[in-house]
């Protein structure tokens, strides 16, 4: 008899240097226990120096992706990553508020880390429009979180308020990561604030390291893949916050600049 199995949807972008984006999620559902399925809305041709170029799916063929997986298989929870442009965001909207995929984690994949802009910049406020309403989680880094708000933020007092708009417009949880960069800082510090109303600071050591590739898309992955299983977002995001430091406290020697982090060391984090 084959055993009951989690299921969890990725609508994202692949990157070939196997760091980020989709294959970046689907290692972080399988490090925590969970099936991964992925709706691929576009392509990067990426190494660990950079991103060159990218492609983006055509619409047609992204609802088709949806039709199929609804057709078939039980999801339970899912992630949207790279959404590049309006034509995405609106197949995507349409089609996963026509669907009962579970809780939405939505990563806004604006920029990379090395500076790839993954959306276009006249899509901001079909996103905001679009997709923030849809979600259960917002997952925004710092920069992000700027473009998001056209807040400025400085102090820790501005991520505060910059999380309580992303809630005004209608995200129901939101955690704003800490900046990856700021080595003046010993830890790096990502702020929690719940639907309840309730907040916290999620905190671990800053790590001094080139190995930080797909840091924020396994992050939602595994938030994603938490919800999946049941648990609470409160359970979800310390679990994230937890494993995706053991990943990028002990890298792997993958490519010669930019590396990917541990997806193996993220998994015996999540046993
Ligand atoms: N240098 C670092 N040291 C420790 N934790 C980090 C570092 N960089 C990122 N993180 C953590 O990794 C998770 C993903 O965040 P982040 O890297 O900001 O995402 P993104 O890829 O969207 O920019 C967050 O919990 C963040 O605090
Ligand atoms: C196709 C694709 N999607 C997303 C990213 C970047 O992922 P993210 O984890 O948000 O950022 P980095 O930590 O890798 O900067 C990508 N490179 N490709």
């Amino acid at each position: 008899m084959t055993k009951p199995t989690i299921q969890a949807l990725t609508i994202a972008g692949h990157d070939s240097d196997g760091s980020a984006g989709m294959p970046a999620d689907l290692h972080a559902f399988f490090a925590d226990g969970v099936y991964g399925h992925g709706i691929l809305t576009a392509a990067v041709s990426g190494n660990s120096y950079g991103i060159t170029s990218s492609q983006v799916m055509p619409k047609e063929f992204i609802a088709e992706q949806f039709r199929v997986l609804k057709e078939d298989f039980a999801i339970k929870a899912a992630k949207t990553g790279m959404l590049a442009n309006d034509d995405v965001i609106n197949v995507v909207a349409d089609n996963y508020s026509a669907n009962d995929f579970g809780p939405l984690v939505v990563d806004p994949v604006i920029i990379t880390k090395h500076g790839a802009m993954l959306l276009e910049q006249s899509a901001y406020e079909l996103f905001r429009e679009r997709i923030i309403p849809l979600a259960t989680v917002i997952t925004p880094n710092f920069y992000e979180a700027q473009k998001l708000t056209g807040m400025e933020m400085q102090t820790k007092e501005d991520r505060v308020e910059a999380a309580h708009h992303l809630q005004q417009l209608g995200a129901k949880n939101v955690i704003i990561k800490g900046a990856h960069n700021d080595e003046r800082q010993p830890t790096v510090d990502d702020f929690v604030l719940l639907e309840s109303g309730e907040s916290f600071w999620l905190s671990k050591p800053y790590v001094k390291t080139d190995r930080l590739n797909g840091t924020g898309d396994s992050f939602s992955a595994i938030i994603a893949a938490e919800l999946a299983k049941g648990n609470s977002v409160k359970m979800a995001v310390t679990k994230a916050k937890d494993a995706v430091y053991a990943a990028i406290a002990n890298p792997l020697t993958v490519g010669h600049k930019f590396g990917p982090i541990n997806h193996w060391d993220a998994q015996k984090e999540l046993r």
